[in-house]
């Protein structure tokens, strides 16, 4: 197997690991290529014992796989590179938010077989949720599944849905993360200094975790074994609900899944 990444970024390096480390692919199979982060990408050849070129044609001969990683905006210059070594058989996997896989086709000039990913950084923990989509002449998805799985979980949908998907699992670490941040930084409020609020916030969250893993509870269950009739939880809960969290969600999600449209729209 062959595979190529365009981009040696937060997202490629997160598959690659994630990837490896499963031991579903060897090192030597990846190849790596980037524009800004040659230093990156020697650090990931010393360690991992990946390939690293800047040189197109002998990236792609024989690639089975391309994964276009590269920042949306920069896939014009990626394409370039592409598009005079690109074999037919070559797959193209794009990670790219917003790209649509008829864009894609444009700027390649090919019928290559596409299909669009919408992974997360949690991938590196083969925890990644992603959403796939194919074009409509993709062969073998059984293998780009077991290979995709090799990091996380996959669910396959309609290319119009990569918006909410992305908006959703995407995105929506980060989302995660934010709240994990604000958290800490409410608890330096309350008193506890920065270190202590780092610890309590991070065992809190591994702990939840763990919790939503291994029970078979439901997030709402999980909540009402912990809220006393009358007690602290509810009061904090009641606050939240109080601050509208549900439509606070509603709106950021919205944001995310129309900027994915806006940059759809870009092409
Ligand atoms: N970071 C994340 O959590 C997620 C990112 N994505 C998508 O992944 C893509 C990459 O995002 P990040 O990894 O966060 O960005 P990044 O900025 O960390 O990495 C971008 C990579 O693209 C490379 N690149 C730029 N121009 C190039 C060229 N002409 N030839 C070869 N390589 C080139 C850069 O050198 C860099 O290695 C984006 O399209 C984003 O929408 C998708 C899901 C989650
Ligand atoms: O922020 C972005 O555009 C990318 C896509 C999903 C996560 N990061």
């Amino acid at each position: 197997m062959k595979i190529v990444f365009y981009g040696a970024g937060n997202m490629a390096s997160a598959i690659f690991i994630g990837m490896i480390e499963n031991k579903v692919v060897k090192p030597e199979e990846i190849y790596l290529t980037s524009k800004s982060q040659k230093e990156k990408i020697k650090f990931f050849q010393d360690k991992l014992g990946v390939n690293i070129s800047y040189d197109d044609s002998e990236l792609l001969k024989d690639a089975d796989y391309v994964i276009l990683a590269s920042k949306p905006q920069s896939f014009p210059d990626v394409a370039k590179r592409l598009r005079p070594y690109l074999e037919e058989a070559t797959k193209i996997i794009s990670v790219m938010a917003g790209t649509q896989i008829k864009t894609i086709r444009r700027e390649l000039k090919s019928d290559n077989p596409i299909a669009r990913l919408m992974p997360n950084t949690n991938a590196m923990v083969q925890h990644s949720v992603s959403g796939i989509s194919y074009s409509e002449n993709f062969p073998d998805k059984d293998e780009l599944v077991e290979l995709m799985e090799s990091f996380g979980t996959t669910v396959v949908v309609e290319e119009d849905a990569m918006h909410n998907i992305t908006a959703a699992t995407g995105s929506g670490s980060a989302f995660l993360y934010y709240i994990y941040e604000k958290y800490a930084e409410s608890l330096m409020e309350l008193g506890f200094d920065e270190n202590e609020a780092m610890f309590l916030t991070t065992n809190l969250v591994i702990g939840a975790g763990k919790m939503v893993e291994d029970s078979d509870l439901s997030f709402s269950q999980l909540r009402k074994n912990i809220t006393s009739k009358r007690g602290t939880t509810e009061a904090g809960l009641d606050a939240l609900d109080g601050e509208g969290i549900k439509s606070i969600l509603m709106t950021t999600l919205n944001a995310a899944a129309n900027r994915s449209e806006e940059l759809s729209q870009d092409d």
